[in-house]
C-alpha cells in the first residue's frame, strides 16, 4: 500500500474487540458521507475532486505559472489558515531545502506584524514580484490588510501593469476579493463553494503557486486520485485511513488526549502545520477533541523527546516515515576512527534514520505512549497527494466519530467578529 498504518507497536495499547466495535460506526459514517448526506455534507466537494478536477482547469493553472515561472523572481502567496498552509506543506516537502530554486515562495498575511511586513517590503524592492493573493470569504482581516499594504506597493512600482501582476483565488461570485477581480481586472481562479479552505489544498488554492514553484501538480493529482480509490471502502483492513481514524478515538476515550504527529524529515514542518489546522480545526469543538501537537525527531528528541518518555501520560505519538531510501551517499569510513564511527561506515542517514525511529518507538512505548507508525512509501509528488488526501478522508471520518462536524468553524468565526468589533468595523457590535 502507497500509505498504510503499521500496527506493531499499538497493538498492546489496544484490543481487537474495540476496533471490530468501531468497524459498525464506520460503515455507518461512511454510507452517510458517500451519499452526501452526512454533517456538513455540503462541504464534502473535496471527496470525489481528484478524479473531477476538470482539463481545462488544469490547463489554465499550468499555463499562468508557467508565464511566472517565466517573468518573475517572487510569488507573494497572501492567504491565512487554509488559503497557504497547504501550499507551504507541499512546496517545503518537494523543493530543495537551501533556496536552489529560481522561482521563490514568500508568504503574507497570516500576521499583523509591522515588522515582518516592512522587512518583506525591504526583501521585495528591486525584485520582479507577482502576487496570489487567496482568501475564499475575501474578507479576513490579516490577508486584507497585506494585501491591500502589497497591493499599494506593486502600483507603486508598476503603475497600472500592477493589475497583469496579480491573481486572485477566491469565492466565484461572492466577497470583497471577488469585486476587486471585477473592478480591476487581475486574473483569477475560483474555490469550489463545497470545498472549505483546510481541505483546498488540492483544488487552484494549492495548485497554482505550487506550479509556481516547479511543484508537478499532475503527479500529486494522480496521488491523491489513486487515494481516492483506494479509500473508497469502509473496511478497516483495507481502509488504513479509517483504521487511524479508528486508533486516535479509541486512544481519546482512554483519555489520550494530545497527538504528536513525529517526523524524522525536516521538511515535514510546514506540512505537520498543514495537519494541525486541518484536525485542529475540524475536531475541537462543542468540549471534544483531540489537541494536535508536531515534533521533528532527532531534533526534538533532544528537546521534547523528555516530556514524551517521562511526561503526563497524556499523549499518543503518530510517527510517519518514508519507507525508500532515495538518496545513495553513504557515511565515510574514516582511517584514524576518532570519533569511533567507523561501525556505521557505508551506511546511509536514511538507514541510520530508521534506526532512530525504532528506537524512539520503542523507548516511548516502555514509557507508556502509543506509537501509530504510518509509513509512506516514497518522498514524491504522487505520494504527497495520496497522503493528503489520507489524512483528509482520515480526519473527516474521525470527527464523525466523535460526534462533530468536520466542515465548521464557529470558534474561530467568534475571534473574527470580536476583532471587528474591537477595531470598530462599521456595521458590527462595538465591544470597546
Ligand atoms: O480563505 P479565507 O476566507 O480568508 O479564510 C482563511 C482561513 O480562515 C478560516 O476560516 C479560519 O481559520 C479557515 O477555515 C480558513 O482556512
Amino acid at each position: 500500500m502507497t500509505v498504510s498504518l503499521n500496527e506493531k507497536y499499538i497493538k498492546e495499547f489496544v484490543e481487537e474487540d474495540e476496533l471490530t466495535a468501531m468497524q459498525d460506526f464506520i460503515e455507518v459514517a461512511h454510507r452517510k458521507m458517500h451519499e452526501k448526506k452526512s454533517m456538513g455534507a455540503e462541504y464534502l466537494g473535496w471527496l470525489d475532486w481528484p478524479s473531477s478536477i476538470k482539463e481545462s482547469e488544469l490547463q489554465k493553472i499550468e499555463k499562468s505559472a508557467e508565464e511566472i515561472r517565466q517573468e518573475m523572481d517572487v510569488l507573494i502567496v497572501i492567504g491565512i489558515g487554509g488559503s497557504y498552509l497547504g501550499t507551504k506543506a507541499v512546496k517545503k516537502l518537494l523543493r530543495p531545502s537551501f533556496g536552489l530554486d529560481s522561482m521563490q515562495i514568500i508568504y503574507a498575511g497570516q500576521n499583523l506584524s509591522g515588522r515582518y511586513m516592512e522587512d518583506l517590503l525591504s526583501y521585495i524592492e528591486g525584485k520582479n514580484v507577482a502576487v496570489n493573493v487567496i482568501s475564499k470569504s475575501g474578507t479576513t482581516t490579516e490577508p486584507a490588510i497585506a494585501f491591500r499594504t502589497i497591493r499599494k506597493w506593486l502600483y507603486d512600482q508598476y503603475g497600472e501593469d500592477a493589475a497583469k501582476r496579480i491573481i486572485a483565488t477566491t469565492d466565484a461570485s461572492e466577497g470583497a476579493l471577488r469585486k476587486s477581480v471585477e473592478t480591476e481586472g487581475f486574473q483569477s481562479f475560483e474555490i469550489p463553494p463545497d470545498i472549505g479552505g483546510r481541505y483546498s489544498v488540492l483544488t487552484a488554492v494549492g495548485l497554482f503557486p505550487l506550479a509556481v514553484a516547479g511543484v508537478d501538480i499532475r503527479s500529486l493529482l494522480d496521488g491523491a486520485k489513486q487515494a481516492e480509490k483506494d479509500l473508497a471502502e469502509p473496511n478497516l483492513s483495507a481502509n488504513h485511513a479509517y483504521l487511524y481514524a479508528a486508533y486516535r478515538q479509541i486512544l481519546n476515550m482512554r483519555g489520550y488526549s494530545t497527538e504528536v504527529l513525529a517526523s524524522y524529515e525536516p521538511a515535514m514542518t510546514a506540512f505537520h502545520e498543514w495537519w494541525k489546522q486541518l484536525f485542529g480545526e475540524s475536531e475541537g469543538k462543542q468540549g471534544k477533541g483531540i489537541f494536535p501537537a508536531s515534533v521533528i525527531y532527532s531534533t526534538d528528541l533532544h528537546s521534547l523527546g523528555q516530556y514524551l518518555q517521562n511526561g503526563r501520560r497524556i499523549l499518543f505519538e503518530t510517527m510517519v516515515s518514508f519507507e525508500e531510501d532515495q538518496h545513495s551517499s553513504k557515511i565515510p569510513f574514516d582511517e584514524e576512527n576518532v570519533d569511533g564511527l567507523n561501525y556505521l561506515a557505508d551506511k546511509t542517514l536514511h538507514e541510520v534514520n530508521k534506526q532512530a525511529l525504532d528506537a524512539a518507538a520503542l523507548a516511548h512505548v516502555e514509557g507508556g505512549v502509543p506509537v501509530l507508525s504510518l509509513e509512506v512509501q516514497r518522498l514524491d509528488d504522487f505520494h504527497t497527494g495520496y497522503l493528503i488526501y489520507f489524512f483528509m478522508k482520515a480526519c473527516a471520518m474521525s470527527a464523525y466519530l466523535s460526534g462533530v462536524n468536520p466542515f465548521d468553524q464557529p470558534g474561530v468565526e467568534l475571534y473574527k467578529q470580536n476583532m471587528f468589533e474591537l477595531l470598530g468595523k462599521p456595521g458590527y457590535g462595538d465591544k470597546r
